[in-house]
């Protein structure tokens, strides 16, 4: 039978419809129904030719209905590169793979139905769109497969909310990094995986030098352009899993992973050349904006704590300030 789903009502086999077997044999009335349908839907035969590409369809694709039915050339409407739909996989009675094929995609997957949540690059319809899909079979009356339907729904302005109000929540509004709250919950995160995995967790922590004068020189906006310039100058450094976010102020902190020391201190060093480089003027004795660094590793264990590596990095931060600025600095047991 078709069936039901949160995306096929109007499809579905209910009070009064036709029996299922009948849909199957008599495909004119089951395309005229697919055709009416508001909801995008195409339908596969068991040769995973397109029989029913509805208007619907048409309009959400961009591609025409004649260009597809009879061929299987509808994953172009989908994809660039050549991928099973989900019509296909359930053809195929390979639902399992869609975990492998679309592994950042939501699946629900049951043992004849797919219903995934996912980004497709829709190239003929010319923008990435955030589809809702579910791809079911329709059985003969001899109870072997006859057809695949599958349903869609476009949710990407959903999903761009959803998007738009997590990067609200996750979002320093100056300067775009991660804000205190995302620090310290993938601070927290991190420190659980060290744990875990016994790697070292490395953290920075990095002050804007005599950023009072320079607020008192350029006026708060010329402050604020400052700090988003260094915030882009730092973020430069970081690799796919590091995070660095605005810790509060002209104050910004720095997460490595699976980082010793060692190499958080060339980080730092880096980090702190960059800023230099950035030639901003300044009233300091250095003539150019620069920042201190403190930085700390640990292996996590239960004798120690995530607080613990911050209030060390923060110690060392006051020690680069006290040595007199634009430097980086180590824990004391480290750097003896
Ligand atoms: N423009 C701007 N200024 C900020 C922001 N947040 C904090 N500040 C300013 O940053 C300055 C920090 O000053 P202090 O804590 O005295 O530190 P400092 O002058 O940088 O001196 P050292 O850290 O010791 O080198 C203060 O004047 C804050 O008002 C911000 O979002 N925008």
């Amino acid at each position: 039978m078709i069936p039901s789903s949160s995306t096929s009502a109007g499809a579905s086999h209910g009070a009064g419809a036709p029996a299922p077997t009948a849909l199957v044999k008599d495909g004119a009335f089951v395309g005229q129904l697919m055709a009416s349908l508001s909801i995008p839907v195409f339908v596969l035969d068991t040769q995973a030719r397109v029989m029913i590409w509805n208007h619907a369809c048409e309009q959400l694709t961009g591609v025409p209905a004649q260009e597809v039915i009879g061929t299987s050339e509808h994953w172009r409407s989908f994809y660039e590169h050549r991928r099973p739909t989900l019509a296909d996989l359930v053809l195929q009675n390979r639902s399992e793979d869609v975990r492998r094929i679309l592994p950042r995609s939501a699946s629900d997957i049951s043992p004849t139905s797919l219903c995934i949540e996912s980004w497709f690059d829709m190239p003929r319809a010319g923008r990435r769109r955030y589809l809702a899909a579910d791809a079911s079979p329709i059985f003969g009356a001899d109870g072997e497969i006859a057809a695949v339907v599958e349903t869609l729904r476009d949710l990407t302005d959903e999903k761009m909310a959803q998007v738009a109000l997590e990067q609200l929540a996750t979002r320093d509004g100056l300067t775009g990094l991660a804000n205190r709250r995302c620090f310290d919950d993938t601070l927290h995160a991190e420190w659980s995986r060290a744990l875990r995995q016994q790697q070292p967790l490395s953290l920075l922590m990095v002050d804007v030098d005599n950023f009072k004068a320079y607020n008192d020189a350029n006026g708060h906006l010329g402050g604020d352009e400052c700090l988003k310039r260094i915030a882009r100058a730092v973020s430069s450094e970081m690799r796919a899993n590091d995070l660095v976010a605005r810790y509060g102020g002209e104050e910004f902190a720095v997460i490595l992973p699976n980082q010793s020391l060692k190499g958080a201190a060339i980080v730092a060093e880096r980090i702190r050349c960059r800023v230099e480089q950035l030639q901003l003027p300044s009233t300091a004795p250095t003539r150019h904006v620069t920042v201190s660094i403190g930085a700390a590793t640990a292996i996590a264990g239960p004798e120690n704590t995530a607080s613990q590596l911050v209030a060390t990095a923060d110690a060392a931060l006051y020690r680069a300030k006290h040595m007199g600025r634009n430097r980086i600095s180590l824990p004391l047991s480290e750097a003896a």
